[in-house]
């Protein structure tokens, strides 16, 4: 559950005054999401999201999520769109958190999700990145290769209690990846986070992408690759390479993945399961007992991570070279 921050009801109606969106009629808090706390908002004039921003969110980062999320827009991408206020800014302030006011996307995200979302997904993956372009803000990836060894070191010393054998494990994956890692492949804006539930569908109908709150400037082919793992394995962990050969084509209709992209795909499927493993390893380990966050299995990452290194080629994901560019 996700509100960590309570409004109350004359307090949100005055907030809302600076808004063209009519007079509140109801609100509730919504129970997804780990990070940010969201309002369902009723208004006389329709369906809005009030998202509070809370501490994990460094609020330097506010222009360029928001910014980010209107020029997706500008540029033909469907997603939510922050509103202005009277005054033209898009953050307010409300119960002493920075807010902003949100277009309501339609849709659902799918819980089992097949061949054809996939195809869906990775088409508005490579869309993203193309109506990235041109973004004047940037934002460093603080959760790539450079992030995962001080992250790695605040779990350390208690993961083996999670499984024996972790310490070795990951020590030796964080030097193969930091010796390894990719040096100058296609960059851009990435979503970084783009999971099931982060895709809206209408019927089998892609609406729209929410939950742009780890974009952030880094390889595309790093964007691909978490949505390998975040969409291509059943939950038995093993890969679906008929998921992963819809996704792939997919984004490559729409962008095609240069010859290094390819050759590297393999690699940055490893760090982005690490990135998630760590992630997960750090909220497992450091969440109080009797919070209300559902903590995610860091292990399920760990797995992913042990499939794409016995991964050769890109082949085995599914991939297709056709007519590839130099
Ligand atoms: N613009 C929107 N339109 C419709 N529903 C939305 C919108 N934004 C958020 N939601 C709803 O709120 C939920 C949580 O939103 P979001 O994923 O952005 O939160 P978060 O706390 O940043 O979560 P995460 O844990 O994924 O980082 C979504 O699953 C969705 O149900
Ligand atoms: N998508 C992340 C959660 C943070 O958004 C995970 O599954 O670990």
């Amino acid at each position: 559950m996700a509100v960590y921050t309570d409004i109350t009801e004359d307090d949100l109606s005055g907030f809302l005054k600076q808004y063209d969106v009519g007079t509140l009629t109801s609100y509730k808090g919504i129970a997804e999401g780990v990070e940010n706390t969201n309002f369902l908002l009723h208004t006389t004039k329709g369906s809005y999201i009030l998202t509070l921003y809370e501490k994990r969110v460094d609020q330097n980062d506010l222009p360029f999520f928001l910014g980010l999320m209107q020029h997706l827009a500008d540029n033909g991408l469907s997603c939510p769109l922050p509103l202005p206020r009277a005054d033209g800014e898009l953050l307010g302030q409300l119960s002493g958190r920075p807010a902003a006011v949100i277009s309501f996307l339609e849709g659902m995200w799918l819980r089992k999700p097949d061949a054809h979302h996939c195809r869906e997904v990775g088409k508005a993956l490579a869309a993203m990145h193309v109506a990235g372009e041109g973004f004047g803000i940037r934002r460093r990836n603080a959760l790539s290769v450079g992030g995962w060894r001080p992250l790695w070191n605040n779990s350390r010393d208690r993961a083996d209690e999670v499984q024996p054998g972790l310490v070795t494990e990951i020590a030796a994956e964080l030097d193969t990846l930091e010796a390894n890692w990719p040096k100058d492949l296609p960059e851009g804006v990435i979503h970084a986070d783009l999971f099931p539930d982060n895709v809206f569908f209408l019927g089998d109908e892609l609406s729209g992408l929410i939950d742009f709150y780890f974009a952030c400037n880094d390889f595309l082919a790093y964007d691909v690759s978490i949505c390998l793992n975040a969409w291509c394995f059943e939950k038995d962990g093993a890969f679906n390479m008929t998921k992963g050969m819809a996704l792939l084509a997919g984004y490559q209709s729409v962008r095609p993945l240069t010859a290094g992209e390819i050759d590297a795909l393999p690699l940055l499927a490893r760090g982005s399961a690490l990135r998630f493993f760590l992630t997960r390893l750090y909220d497992w380990l450091m969440t109080p007992p009797g919070a209300l966050v559902v903590k995610k299995d860091p292990l399920e990452y760990l797995k992913k991570l042990q499939f794409h290194r016995s991964v050769a080629s890109a082949a085995e994901y599914g991939l297709i070279q056709e007519n590839l560019p130099a």
